[in-house]
């Protein structure tokens, strides 16, 4: 199947617009979750969201480094982000990729900026830059991804209904026009 270049969702949040929690418990961008990263996204020009989050003690692997895993698990989240944001339709993460170019001190805030790079029938390809420190900072992680466009019914037969009707609630709450079906 061809790849063709993802075109943004008419509804789209415009360029500027800061993007708010999904989900209250997740990990990623959450705001009960108190070790989480707290991710925090911002709609770019063109098909880009661009996101940071500040390493703290909590995200560890070596003594003052952050986790890999954690760090693939902020590209996970800055990603997802991009996808559902721009296309503005349910998908999960398939696919996961990042290269680790530069350790990552505790302390740091790192800057991740992702690309709806195409899609292919329910496939969706996208990829991220994470800077130190600053937008223009060296290369830390690059990743890309592949997220698979998924029906409701994926979360609501493999996860927790009663959280699902927070996520929409908050989805609501962001944005009235989100379209949570495919
Ligand atoms: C505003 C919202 C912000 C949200 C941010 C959230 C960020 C976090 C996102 C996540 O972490 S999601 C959680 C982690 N991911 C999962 O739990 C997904 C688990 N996997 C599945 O449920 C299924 O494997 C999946 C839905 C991905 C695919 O199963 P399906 O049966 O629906 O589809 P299928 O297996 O036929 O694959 C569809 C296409 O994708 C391709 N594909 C699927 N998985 C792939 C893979 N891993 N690598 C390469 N290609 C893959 C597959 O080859 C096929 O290509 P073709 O259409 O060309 O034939």
């Amino acid at each position: 199947m061809e790849t063709e270049p993802a075109v943004p969702h008419h509804n789209a949040p415009a360029a500027g617009s800061k993007l708010g929690v999904h989900y209250a418990q997740c990990f990623g961008c959450g705001d009960e979750q108190e070790a989480g990263l707290h991710l925090q996204s911002t709609v770019g020009e063109g098909r880009t969201v661009h996101s940071q989050f500040t390493v703290t003690e909590a995200h560890q692997g070596a003594p003052g480094l952050a986790h890999g895993g954690l760090l693939a698990c902020a590209f996970d989240e800055a990603l997802g982000a991009t996808v559902g944001n721009l296309l503005r339709k349910p998908a999960v993460t398939g696919r996961l990729e990042t290269d680790f170019r530069r350790p990552v001190p505790v302390g740091s805030i790192l800057y991740i900026a992702a690309t709806l790079d195409g899609t292919a029938g329910r496939k969706i390809y996208v990829s991220a830059d994470g800077r130190l420190d600053a937008e223009d900072g060296p290369i830390a992680v690059r990743a890309r991804g592949l997220f698979v466009m998924v029906g409701l019914e994926h979360f609501t037969t493999h996860g927790d209904p009663e959280a699902l009707e927070k996520f929409r609630e908050a989805a609501r709450n962001n944005r009235e026009d989100w379209n949570i079906n495919p």
